[in-house]
This record gives C-alpha cells, sequence and structure tokens, in this order.
C-alpha cells in the first residue's frame, strides 16, 4: 500500500511559543482504517485539521497524495481527504438537506445530473434519501452527523477523517455510522477517526496513533497498542474492557491479543448493552 497521507515533521502552534503539535511524523496508507486517540487537549481535533489543509503546518509538511497542503487550497484537496466536523452544526448551513449533500460536488464543477447522482447515493448511504428535502436544522443529532457524513460521502474522498462521528449518538445510532464506516473502508477508502470511544476502537480500526500533549507516543497495530496499559494510561486512555479482561486474566504484557479476538469481543459487548 502507497501513502495517501503523510505528516513530515510537523508542528503547529495557535499561539507563540505554546505548541500544540510536536513533531507529528505518520503516514496513511491507501485503504487503512486508523483511529487517533489520546486525552482531552491532547491535539487531536488539531492533527486532523490538518489532514485537508483546514490548518496548515507551523512548520514541517503535509502532503495529500504527494502534494503539499502549504500551497493548496481546501477546496483543491477536498475530492482526495475531506474532515468530518466534530460538531455537525459546524459543516451544515444550508437549507435542505439536499442542498447540504449537493453544496461539495457543485463547488468541484460536476454537471447537474452528476451532482444528483452523488447526493442520491449519499444520502441513501446513511438512510436518509426520503428526508431530502427537509431542513436539517430541524433534524435530531444523529441525522446532523449522518448530514455531515453525507456531504463528505458525496465528495467520493480517498480519505475520509472523521472526529468523533458517534458523539451523541444512541447505540442504534453508533451501530449505524460505524457500520457505515466499516463500508466505505471495505469499499477502499481510506479511514482515519479520532475517538474515545476504545471500544469501537477495538472493534474497527486496524492501526492506532496515541496522542500525548501534541506528540506521537506510540503508532502500532490495535492489538500491539492495546496490549501495551502503560502507554494508554500515560495517554489518559481508559483502555477496552476487552484488554482490562485479558489483563485480569494474568497474562504478561505483551499480551496475546489478536485483532480478530478484538473484534469479536467487542462485538459480543456491543450485543449485550
Ligand atoms: N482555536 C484554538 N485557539 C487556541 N487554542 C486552541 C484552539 N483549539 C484548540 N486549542 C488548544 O489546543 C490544544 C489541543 O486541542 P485539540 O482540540 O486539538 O485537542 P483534542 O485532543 O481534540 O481534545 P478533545 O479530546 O477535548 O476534543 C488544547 O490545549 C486546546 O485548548
Amino acid at each position: 500500500m502507497t501513502a495517501i497521507l503523510r505528516f513530515e515533521h510537523v508542528h503547529y502552534q495557535y499561539h507563540p511559543g505554546r505548541p500544540v503539535l510536536k513533531n507529528i511524523h505518520f503516514s496513511l496508507r491507501r485503504g487503512e482504517s486508523v483511529a487517533l486517540i489520546g486525552g482531552n487537549g491532547s491535539g487531536k481535533t488539531t492533527l486532523a485539521k490538518h489532514c485537508n489543509g483546514l490548518y496548515k503546518p507551523t512548520s514541517g509538511k503535509v502532503y495529500v497524495d504527494g502534494r503539499d497542503t502549504a500551497s493548496m487550497a481546501i477546496s483543491d484537496l477536498s475530492s482526495t481527504v475531506s474532515y468530518c466536523y466534530q460538531n455537525p452544526d459546524h459543516q451544515i448551513f444550508q437549507s435542505t438537506i439536499w442542498d447540504e449533500v449537493a453544496f461539495g460536488p457543485r463547488n468541484l464543477g460536476l454537471s447537474e445530473e452528476e451532482v444528483e447522482n452523488r447526493v442520491t447515493e449519499a444520502l441513501t448511504a446513511v438512510g436518509l434519501n426520503e428526508a431530502r428535502a427537509e431542513e436539517p436544522y430541524f433534524a435530531g443529532k444523529g441525522e446532523r452527523q449522518k448530514i455531515a457524513v453525507a456531504s463528505v460521502l458525496a465528495m467520493k474522498p480517498q480519505v475520509i477523517v472523521l472526529d468523533e462521528p458517534t458523539t451523541g449518538l444512541d447505540h442504534r445510532g453508533v451501530t449505524d455510522m460505524m457500520s457505515l464506516i466499516e463500508q466505505l473502508n471495505q469499499e477502499g477508502h481510506t479511514i482515519l477517526m479520532v475517538t474515545h470511544d476504545m471500544r469501537l476502537v477495538a472493534r474497527y480500526a486496524h492501526r492506532v496513533i496515541v496522542l500525548r500533549q501534541g506528540v506521537i507516543i506510540e503508532d502500532g497495530s490495535t492489538e500491539e497498542v492495546f496490549a501495551k496499559p502503560d502507554v494508554l494510561a500515560e495517554a489518559q486512555v481508559e483502555p477496552p474492557s476487552v484488554t482490562r479482561f485479558a489483563l485480569g486474566c494474568g497474562w504478561s504484557s505483551p499480551l496475546p491479543l489478536t485483532l480478530e479476538g478484538l473484534q469479536q469481543r467487542a462485538a459480543k459487548e456491543d450485543e449485550h448493552e
């Protein structure tokens, strides 16, 4: 797999002398499903907003499909990588659901027929095609979240960056949203998901990047990272109960965890909820 997104020694500060991201260096390969985790204020959203050029590094480089984001507009990058806001209300601004989802494809200069096709496909994927004429602001939180995801889908980006996509959703909403994200990944989209929900990480991510105070302190396969409770504790991340269960059995670290085992147990816990 080749790199579709590459951070090279990225530093970022909102205020001089107060760096929020420090020497961030990693690549995402095509088709990966990666979770970005860390405690509150560790820099996850700031990092995520660099992926599509919303933020430009204070120093260092971000490359999207080999192109330096520093010299590109968000609109030029949006067909390759799209960022889905943590709060859908930061993203939604049109008066109907259809217009909201059509906004991005229209900006790409596509024909009205192609725009219609993409909107229908994206709204169908999130189960909202019937509601296309409604006003997004009257939709519930789960539906607004889906509208925001549909808007990203309609751009057909190769990389989808999702910032806490399940926040505020009920159990059914979380299951629907995660099934959709899993399906997109299986169709070949690269996924980078910011989340505090370690059970979702155990079930859906193949790789985990751990941030602490703006520094990547771990980057590895999900089973490798969850086998390091000391790293998770350092990052102020509560390990999923599946790894606590394994630790409780007295297994020595590194734990004999497999991705399949993690996924199965996380799925079982979901069913029992
Ligand atoms: N617009 C801003 N201006 C100034 N400082 C900011 C701004 N946005 C975030 N910060 C600061 O940057 C640091 C990283 O914030 P960020 O939101 O990226 O972290 P996070 O890991 O996503 O947090 P959370 O899990 O709480 O969403 C925090 O100290 C935060 O206060």
